[in-house]
């Protein structure tokens, strides 16, 4: 039987100041995440960060909350359910589907044994994020491995990187993007707006802002959408350090006092709706834009648990472990 991994970023287990500093030490003391030498960080991350940064991010996280828990877990969970779901129906016994979190719960190591235990000794893993980061996918690779190292004996193991440009992503992108504007019209603006990343980890050789320079090619492209129709931005700076470039909160406050009326916004590098998307873009990002006198602004969500998302994704998973057991 081959296990197929599927990790997100994790989250905390409850929208309270405890939980999130909890989960924020942990998210936060990865040095793939943090490139700063632990003796300059340690201090800042233990005395302001942990002091302050709970308590604000608790109240974000409790106003995007679901009845049955964080979003970001709650679509990763469904979209695991659906995978195993096509997989019984398609290739019945040959697949074994586990959902872990890189930080938090459930943690990566627990994934690992339960697919042990359930008899793969052939293991795909699938970090969710479609354009390749040091900070997520990599660092998803060396939770796997480091808890490997304490197994004597240890699954084969495989990678998904990225599926940055993968037809079948860009066509599901483009299909939500149509269906939203068949039932509320076209914006002036689209706003394509990814996670940022400081700007050093690109200059060191991350491949990130090229693959979401190209995601953004290919869907604007199948949307048919002229230049001066769509804007690339990139979201959720972190600390003083210059992150890359146009920052998606001052684009919208632009294109507010621009007089620009509507703009509508997707989040193509999110596989599930979180709270950098929920709060920040739907609730905060449009809150700038209608401030600095824009209109309106619609959040197109992420492809979530789309069925026809999930039954492309399977499609776009499948090279990656159908020849491994013949
Ligand atoms: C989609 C890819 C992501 C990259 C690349 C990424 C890099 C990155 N993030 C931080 C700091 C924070 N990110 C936070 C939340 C968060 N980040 C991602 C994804 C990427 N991060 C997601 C999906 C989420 C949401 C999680 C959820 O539970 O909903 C947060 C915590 C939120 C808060 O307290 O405000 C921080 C902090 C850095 C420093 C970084 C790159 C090096
Ligand atoms: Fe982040
Ligand atoms: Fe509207």
């Amino acid at each position: 039987m081959i296990g197929i991994l599927l990790v997100n970023l994790g989250t905390p287990d409850a929208p309270t100041t405890p939980a999130l500093r909890r989960y924020l030490r942990e998210f936060l003391s990865d040095r793939r995440v943090v490139e700063i030498p632990p003796i300059l960080w340690w201090p800042i991350l233990n005395g302001p960060i942990l002091l302050t940064r709970p308590a604000r991010s608790a109240r974000a996280y409790a106003r995007v909350w679901m009845p049955e828990g964080s979003p970001l877990l709650v679509y990763s969970q469904r979209l695991a359910a659906g995978l195993q779901e096509i997989w019984d129906r398609e290739e019945p016994g040959r697949v074994r589907v586990e959902l872990a979190m890189r930080y938090g719960n459930p943690p990566v190591a627990k994934g690992l044994q339960r697919l042990w235990d359930e008899g793969c000794r052939k293991i795909l893993v699938v970090p969710l994020y479609p354009q390749y980061a040091a900070a997520t996918t990599a660092s998803t690779f060396d939770a796997v491995a480091r808890t490997l190292m304490g197994w004597r004996e240890i699954p084969a193991l495989r990678l998904v990187r990225d599926w940055h440009d993968h037809p079948l992503y860009i066509a599901n992108l483009a299909r939500s993007v149509r269906a939203h504007w068949q039932s509320t019209g076209e914006p002036e603006r689209l706003l394509i707006s990814f996670h940022g990343l400081p700007e050093r980890c690109v200059a060191l050789g991350d491949p990130y802002r090229a693959q979401c320079e190209r995601t953004t090619t290919l869907l604007v492209e199948a949307l048919g959408l002229a230049p001066e129709r769509y804007l690339q931005t990139f979201q959720s700076r972190f600390g003083p350090a210059k992150w890359l470039q146009p920052y998606t909160d001052k684009t919208l406050e632009a294109l507010g006092k621009a007089g620009v009326d509507r703009v509508d916004c997707l989040c193509p590098g999110f596989s599930a709706d979180c709270l950098e998307t929920l709060d920040e873009i739907a609730v905060e990002g449009r809150d700038t834009f209608l401030e600095a006198g824009g209109r309106d602004m619609h959040y197109i969500p992420a492809l979530n648990d789309d069925p026809q998302w999930i039954a492309d994704f399977a499609r776009i998973l499948a090279p990656h472990w159908q020849d491994w057991d013949r």
